[in-house]
């Protein structure tokens, strides 16, 4: 390969871009936003990049140019968030995206040769950047991938991605790909024809100069099947596909996110209308959702969760060591454990349970999820057994010596996890952290008789364990500051977003959800039919209606809960008697295949078992509105929420609205449920709760802290 040598750099101080001229006709524009640990898209580098394209233009000797990014791990994330977060009116988002689009579009009209060397990620405008080059080369680095996640965000592609892909991969690949959000990797990413080539990362920018010194090519035509050639080229069959698009579109959204019905109209127009009429709507429908309250809530979630990244749990304190887990129980949620230990934290998992069917099912977890990965090619086979041979079991304590933290996944039984702390304490080393992924019990108590209750911990995960993001992490009044820190760093390895919240019953998620589901089984009782509560809280935004939930988590684990909360907080967490009815009658949900749904015929799950009516003596029939459900359920869990902040089971309203948004699913679009009451504002929801009590009783009432803000006209945030 030439080896070229440096003939100008063009770079001024505090500029992101640097244009530096071989004498082999190409030219590097790299790339590196100065203090930042990340690439992101600013209005202010408007004028810089277009200083360097007009120095490309007027050097004739400049025959091809590699855009590459100067950050180590990434390419470009995207338009600067924080910049959109402050536009203030749709005319200044308006203006940014169509000066965007502006020197995107100047890109692809070069007589150079542009080709982008991606490493990293490159998402939305960082990927639009790279769609308005000629061509495209990414590494097989895990790192990398590429995507228009906008949607994610409440918005859309607003720099020509709406039009570029489309036409680059073919309509309905790029727009399940900005519909969905998902970005790919890179042997994705070649497979759909984003890039051209796909090379290891120490040969990247030699590939790519020896590619730029070619003729920039010709645009290809998308390769299509049969079917594809109907759905995309006729205009029947268009139209048939943006219908199905469109309906599919808002089954999902429950017109709750206005988001992907425009990203298809974008589509739509551009391919009807020729890409100049495309790229004016992309970027009106751009900054008509910028401004949208669900836009803002979404971003508020980026901000949060970026934020929570970098936190240890306790200000200051390092986490220890961790080389080696130890998982007590191989059931569904060891088994998960287990999964998400060796897969995401890459670390050595040892599972014990009391039979050795037990460690096999664990070990048939992580087989059957990995498996599936190689089968669909998201990983080679080598990276399978490379990930299971990480999973060892035993039924005894051999192999635990070593383990820096042990995570007990076993039944709902105090005294059986006591006597597992005190084996812990025998076997592991004095050290080891003991963590219980406990639902309910209070980790004070399982804590009581340890030797070393400081490294007694809650590390409460949700199912199923491989897709559900939070992880509560609970500490007893003696818990070590220094077992925090390694808990949270070892949730946040195995892929999750921890929350440390305080003892106590139910700890945060569950205390918040047990009065919600407590009030949807009540209005059962009274004779709504259960399709018609569930309906009325998914098209609220939860992603399942209570009574389906019920019967996906199990009713008898579902329930085991109410005691243990009633128990520390009183009757208003009482449920209603009628269920046990429903115990007792051998319905314990969709793992037994008997519960609220009915798990046999042509649709198990979907549809309502009616003999369930009967049990409960009751004759259904639809008297409460939609509204009038939802308001009920998600008043009473605002109300709990806001009394977890103020007893400290929560440490922030930030961490309230991931915790219930991760956890339990509360609509991402109205931002968690401290948002939610801001956006209603305390003294409405006061309002909403008196008028509540006065008809359905005390369990009703106001939180104190509310109705103190109510009065002071406070907010959360
Ligand atoms: C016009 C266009 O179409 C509109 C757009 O492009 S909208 C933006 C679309 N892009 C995105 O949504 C990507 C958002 N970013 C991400 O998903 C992740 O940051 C990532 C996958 C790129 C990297 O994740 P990870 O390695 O865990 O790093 P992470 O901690 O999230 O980010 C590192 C830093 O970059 C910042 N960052 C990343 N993407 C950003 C963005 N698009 N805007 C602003 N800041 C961003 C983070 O805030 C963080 O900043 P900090 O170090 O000062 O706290």
């Amino acid at each position: 390969m030439e080896k070229a040598n440096n003939e100008t750099q063009t770079t001024a101080e505090n500029n992101a871009f640097t244009l530096d001229v071989h004498d082999n006709g190409v030219a590097i524009l790299s790339m590196d936003v100065p203090g930042e640990s990340m690439n992101t898209l600013k209005m202010e580098f408007a004028e810089q990049i277009s200083a360097m394209l007009d120095e490309i233009e007027s050097n004739n000797k400049i025959k091809g140019v590699v855009v590459i990014s100067g950050k180590d791990s990434s390419f470009v994330a995207g338009a600067d968030i924080s910049m959109l977060a402050s536009c203030e009116t749709a005319q200044d988002v308006e203006a940014i995206s169509t000066g965007g689009q502006q020197i995107f579009q100047r890109i692809e009209n070069m007589q150079a040769h542009f080709v982008a060397a991606i490493h990293g990620p490159a998402l939305g405008g960082g990927l639009e950047l790279a769609l308005a080059c000629h061509s495209r080369i990414c590494t097989d680095d895990k790192k990398t991938q590429m995507g228009l996640p906008e949607v994610q965000l409440g918005l859309l592609p607003g720099s020509g991605g709406t039009q570029r892909l489309p036409r680059l991969i073919g309509i309905q690949q790029a727009m399940k790909m900005m519909l969905t959000g998902s970005p790919v990797r890179a042997k994705q990413a070649l497979k759909y024809g984003i890039v051209d080539d796909m090379v290891p990362r120490s040969i990247l920018m030699d590939v790519a100069i020896e590619l730029a010194q070619k003729p920039k090519p010709q645009p290809k035509p998308v390769k299509l099947n049969l079917m594809g050639q109907f759905l995309e080229k006729t205009p029947i069959g268009r139209n048939t596909m943006f219908k199905q698009a469109r309906k599919q579109t808002l089954s999902k959204t429950k017109g709750n996110y206005p988001a992907p019905e425009l990203i298809i109209d974008c589509i739509e127009t551009g391919i009807d209308k020729g890409i100049q009429e495309g790229m004016s709507v992309e970027a009106k429908n751009f900054a008509y959702l910028v401004m949208t309250p669900e836009s803002e809530q979404l971003r508020n979630i980026f901000f949060a969760t970026t934020e929570m990244k970098k936190e240890t749990g306790v200000t200051g304190v390092e986490p220890g060591q961790l080389k080696k887990v130890g998982i007590l129980g191989g059931g569904l949620m060891g088994g998960g454990i287990a999964f998400v230990t060796a897969t995401k934290a890459g670390l050595p998992a040892r599972i014990k349970d009391i039979r050795s069917e037990g460690i096999a099912n664990a070990m048939k977890y992580s087989f059957d999820l990995l498996n599936k990965k190689v089968k669909r090619r998201f990983i080679p086979k080598s990276e399978m057994q490379k990930q299971m041979s990480l999973l060892t079991g035993s039924i005894d304590y051999s192999g635990f010596g070593d383990a820096d933290v042990v995570i007990e996944a076993v039944f709902e039984d105090l005294e059986l996890k006591q006597s597992m702390v005190h084996d812990v304490e025998t076997h592991c080393n004095e050290n080891t952290i003991f963590a219980s992924n406990t639902s309910s019990i209070p980790i004070g108590q399982i804590a009581e008789k340890a030797a070393r209750p400081e490294q007694v911990i809650g590390l409460h995960y949700f199912s199923p364990v491989d897709k559900m993001p939070l992880a509560e992490v609970i500490a007893h009044d003696k818990t070590s500051d220094k077992t925090i820190s390694t808990t949270v760093e070892l949730a946040r390895k195995q892929g999750k977003t921890p929350i440390v919240v305080k003892d106590g019953a139910g700890f945060y998620v569950n205390r918040i959800l047990a009065p919600y589901m407590n009030e949807a089984a009540n209005i059962l009782l009274a004779g709504e039919p259960i399709e018609h509560i569930d309906r009325s809280l998914v098209k609220f935004g939860f992603p399942v209606g209570p009574v389906k939930l019920l019967d996906e988590v199990g009713i008898d684990v579902g329930t085991k809960i109410i005691p243990i909360l009633m128990a520390q907080f009183g009757e208003r967490f009482k449920s209603a008697e009628a269920f046990d009815k429903v115990l007792a009658d051998d319905r314990k949900g969709k793992k037994n295949k008997r519960g609220f749904y009915a798990y046999s015929g042509k649709n198990p799950g979907k549809e309502v078992d009616e003999s369930v009516y009967e049990l409960l003596d009751i004759k259904p029939e639809q008297s409460l509105s939609g509204v009038e459900i939802s308001e009920r359920c998600v008043l009473l869990m605002l109300n709990e929420a806001a009394m977890c902040l103020d007893e400290g089971v929560i440490r922030s309203p930030r961490d309230g609205d991931i915790g219930a948004i991760f956890g339990i699913g509360f609509p991402p679009f109205l931002g968690g449920p401290f948002r939610y009451i801001d956006k209603l504002g305390a003294k409405y929801v006061v309002e909403r709760l008196q008028h509540n009590s006065t008809k359905f009783g005390d369990k009703f009432l106001p939180a104190p802290k509310l109705v103190e803000m109510a009065e002071k006209g406070e907010s959360f945030y």
